[in-house]
């Protein structure tokens, strides 16, 4: 199973960084969020490295909408990620596993909405992501946060092999489409 995630990840990563350098993908901001966002919503987001799907702009129409915005703060692979402000003034440092992230000063917030990267992800809307669980504990502990999945479509596989610890997306989008959970 652990051998299967890191394969794929390996995989998707490539698959990613290549259809990134050639087809410069770029997300649009989908109704099912805009209707999501009002004065006071809390909109986690993060900051992309390298070829991962850029929030940009869902933040931008967040931003306009009056949201508070926030982004993922880690301190080490064995420490619970936290959420923390992002305003305008908040200066973006580096932080480990080269992330770049707000201070730890900034005030942690509860988010409502969750904007997740992510590695590869599946028609259920299962999310395989970097294989340090940050966001599987965070989706435990947010449980009322709306889980919303940025890719870009060949990120997508047939099925995902699921974790007890799994917690599906309410909604995935990539460069074509908004996908919702397929029943079954
Ligand atoms: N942009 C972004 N921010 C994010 C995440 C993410 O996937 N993308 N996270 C999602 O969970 C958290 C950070 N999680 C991470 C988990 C593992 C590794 C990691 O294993 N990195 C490799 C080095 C990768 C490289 O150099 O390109 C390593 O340390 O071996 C990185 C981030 C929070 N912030
Ligand atoms: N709710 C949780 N509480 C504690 N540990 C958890 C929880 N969810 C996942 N984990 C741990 O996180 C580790 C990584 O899980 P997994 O490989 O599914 O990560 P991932 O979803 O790929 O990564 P990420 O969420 O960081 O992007 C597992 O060893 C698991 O035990």
């Amino acid at each position: 199973m652990t051998l299967d995630k890191k394969a794929l990840r390996a995989q998707l990563r490539a698959a990613r960084d290549a259809f990134f350098v050639q087809s410069r993908p770029r997300l649009a901001v989908p109704d099912l969020l805009r209707t999501r966002l009002a004065p006071g919503v809390v909109v986690a987001s993060y900051l992309p490295v390298g070829s991962e799907a850029d929030p940009a702009p869902l933040v931008d129409a967040a931003r306009d909408a009056g949201c508070v915005l926030a982004l993922a703060w880690v301190a080490d692979r064995a420490t619970p990620m936290e959420f923390l402000r992002w305003d305008a003034d908040t200066a973006i440092e580096a932080g480990p596993l080269g992330l770049r992230q707000p201070p730890r000063s900034a005030p942690a917030v509860v988010p409502d909405v969750i904007l997740t990267p992510l590695v590869g992800f599946d028609s259920k809307l299962n999310r395989l992501g970097q294989g340090a669980g940050f966001y599987d504990r965070a989706f435990a502990q947010h449980g009322g946060a709306w889980r919303l999945g940025l890719a870009w479509s060949v990120q997508q596989v047939p099925e995902l092999p699921a974790d007890p610890w799994d917690v599906p997306l309410h909604a995935l989008l990539t460069e074509q489409a908004l996908h919702l959970p397929e029943q079954r």
